[in-house]
């Protein structure tokens, strides 16, 4: 089994790249289920409490309670599925890392999507997912706490980097070569100089 993880700040194109796991057939296991689940369990609404609820489990559970208690839903999804590979979207310390190297080996990748700030917040201003979307204060609010808990030292030591800067259909395809998935359609920006990149080689960017 292959399991490849991502890493990336707020708005980087994480739920894009799970998006084209998905739609291969892929399954995806996505870390922040654990917390809505647990928000659930607790009678809160997740919406309201998923930043004190991450923090509650980690400090009753160990920092990497995150990611133990994604080992399962990982397994479980490998077993549901005909596919070799599993995506995990979302890991944020190195911790978390560790916890998942231990579990797989060789068999886990970590994937840093990078995209700058700028971008991002243009990006998630059109998303528009929530208010939160919109505000370029609480985005480096955001980035500051995701980088607190580990994040941006994640995001170096990923084994490979797709810097998110370009078109959409350009990071779809970057996103299937790394999951290995056969590109039978041509996408419609050919024109595209980063579509050129082997999806693995540009790592180092500035984005994070
Ligand atoms: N290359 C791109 N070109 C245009 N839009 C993009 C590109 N990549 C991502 N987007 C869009 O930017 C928004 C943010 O991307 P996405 O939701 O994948 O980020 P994320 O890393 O999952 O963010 P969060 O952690 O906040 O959920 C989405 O609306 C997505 O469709």
């Amino acid at each position: 089994m292959n399991v490849i993880g991502t890493v990336g700040l707020p708005g980087s194109g994480k739920g894009e790249a799970a998006n084209v796991a998905e739609e291969a057939g892929i399954p995806v296991v996505v870390m922040g289920d654990v917390i809505r689940a647990e928000c659930r369990r607790r009678g809160l609404d997740p919406a309201e409490h998923h930043g004190r609820i991450a923090g509650a489990l980690r400090e009753e559970e160990g920092d990497d309670a995150i990611a133990a208690r994604t080992l399962p839903r990982i397994r479980e999804a490998a077993a549901e599925s005909d596919r070799d590979t599993v995506l995990v979207d979302g890991l944020r310390s190195t911790v978390e890392l560790e916890r998942f190297r231990e579990a797989f080996g060789d068999d886990f990748t970590l994937v840093a999507v990078r995209a700058p700030f700028e971008l991002r917040a243009e990006r998630l201003d059109d998303r528009g997912r929530d208010d939160s979307d919109s505000d370029l204060e609480a985005l480096r609010e955001r980035d500051a706490r995701e980088i607190n808990l580990g994040l941006g030292e994640t995001l170096e030591r990923a084994d490979a980097s797709i810097d998110n800067t370009g078109t959409l259909a350009a990071f779809r395809r970057r996103v299937r070569k790394i999951l290995g998935i056969e590109d039978e359609t041509v996408d419609d920006d050919e024109s595209d100089p980063a579509s050129a990149d082997p999806a693995t080689t540009d790592a180092g960017g500035d984005g994070a």
